[in-house]
């Protein structure tokens, strides 16, 4: 468990955010061998095996068993390897907790999370696992939307490292429908994302469910991009390719990205604040974007 920060410390900044690859965290059913088998070879940052929404009441221990089978077994090579729990006040989810607590899953991702007690809950069920585990949430209830900001700041007390946005659940809770342009999620979408960076959170986006559509899907994971998300939660592996071009930085931003490094480097503009790069006013902010995008590129070019 990381030691407690004050709350007005920024964690999310470029020199102190690790960098790892979380372009593409694909979800499965960890009741389904052969899902698992062919995860093992996708192309995936993240694989998440999912004993909740995916996975029949009657199907909930056998998945239990597939999943930490799975991950003793391992073969999932440099892809970070989760489990979506049952929720803990559900039948299975003390059972599901208790066994990742005793596995090598790299995080145990919680559903339907929605104030802060509900962390400190899924915390201390985690207590005697190792610090390595990680605890990652489902942002997909109307009560964790009116609680982002604190349950953000749990990170700074907890294993809490990773939100997902869970927009079924949130369309569900909400009556809202999933329209391809997510107009009535816009707000939450950039609220999570906020309260993420505020507190040094990676933030996945949601699933799109229209897996056979992939101009749909890229579509949507470009919003996703543009609202500043670290990557995109996937049901499909046909999902994988384009979910890893949007959210890797391309060509032309990692040269303006090394310019802008450049140009703040050179003698004349140094004590600069603000010079002009390609044209354009450039700050100080500019170079900490550049130095972000070329650790997100750099980290991308180590997985090959
Ligand atoms: C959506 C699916 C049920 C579609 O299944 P199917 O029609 O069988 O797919 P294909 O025939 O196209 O499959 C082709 C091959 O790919 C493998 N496959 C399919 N999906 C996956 C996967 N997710 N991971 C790994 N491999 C996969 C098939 O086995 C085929 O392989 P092969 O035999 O070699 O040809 C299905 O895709 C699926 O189950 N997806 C995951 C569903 C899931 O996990 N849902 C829960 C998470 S989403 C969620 O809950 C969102 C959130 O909580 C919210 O509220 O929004
Ligand atoms: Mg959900």
């Amino acid at each position: 468990m990381p030691a407690p920060l004050p709350i007005s410390t920024p964690i999310s900044t470029p020199a102190s955010t690790p960098i790892r690859p979380r372009r593409s965290a694909l979800y499965l059913p960890a009741s389904n061998p052969r899902a698992i088998e062919k995860a093992r070879t996708l192309p995936c940052d993240i694989v998440v095996l999912d004993l909740e929404d995916a996975v029949a009441p009657e199907a909930k221990d056998e998945a239990r068993a597939a999943a930490i089978g799975a991950i003793a077994q391992g073969g999932f090579g440099p892809r970070e390897v989760a489990v979506r729990t049952n929720g803990i006040d559900t039948e299975w989810g003390a059972a599901d907790l208790a066994a990742l607590a005793d596995s090598k899953a790299d995080a145990v991702l919680v559903p339907k999370i929605g104030c802060t007690q509900d962390i400190g809950r899924y915390e201390e069920a985690l207590e005697r696992a190792p610090a390595s585990l990680q605890l990652w949430a489902m942002i997909e209830t109307c009560e964790a939307v009116f609680n982002l900001p604190a349950l953000a700041a749990m990170a700074r007390t907890t294993r809490l490292s990773l939100w997902i946005m869970g927009t079924n659940d949130l369309a569900k809770e909400m009556r809202a429908q999933l329209t391809p342009a997510r107009t009535p999620f816009l707000p939450f979408l950039a609220q999570a994302v906020a309260a993420a960076r505020l507190h040094g959170l990676t933030i996945l986006d949601g699933v799109c469910n229209e897996f056979r559509d992939l101009d749909a899907f890229t579509a949507e994971a470009r919003q996703g991009l543009e609202f500043g998300f670290d990557g995109k939660s996937l049901i499909h592996p046909a999902q994988i390719e384009a979910c890893n071009a949007v959210f890797s930085p391309d060509a032309q931003t990692i040269a303006w990205a090394r310019s802008v490094i450049a140009a703040f480097a050179l003698p004349e503009n140094q004590g600069k604040g603000a010079i002009r790069v390609e044209g354009k006013m450039t700050e100080l902010l500019h170079r900490d974007q550049a130095e972000q995008i070329l650790a997100v590129a750099q980290s991308i070019a180590e997985l090959a």
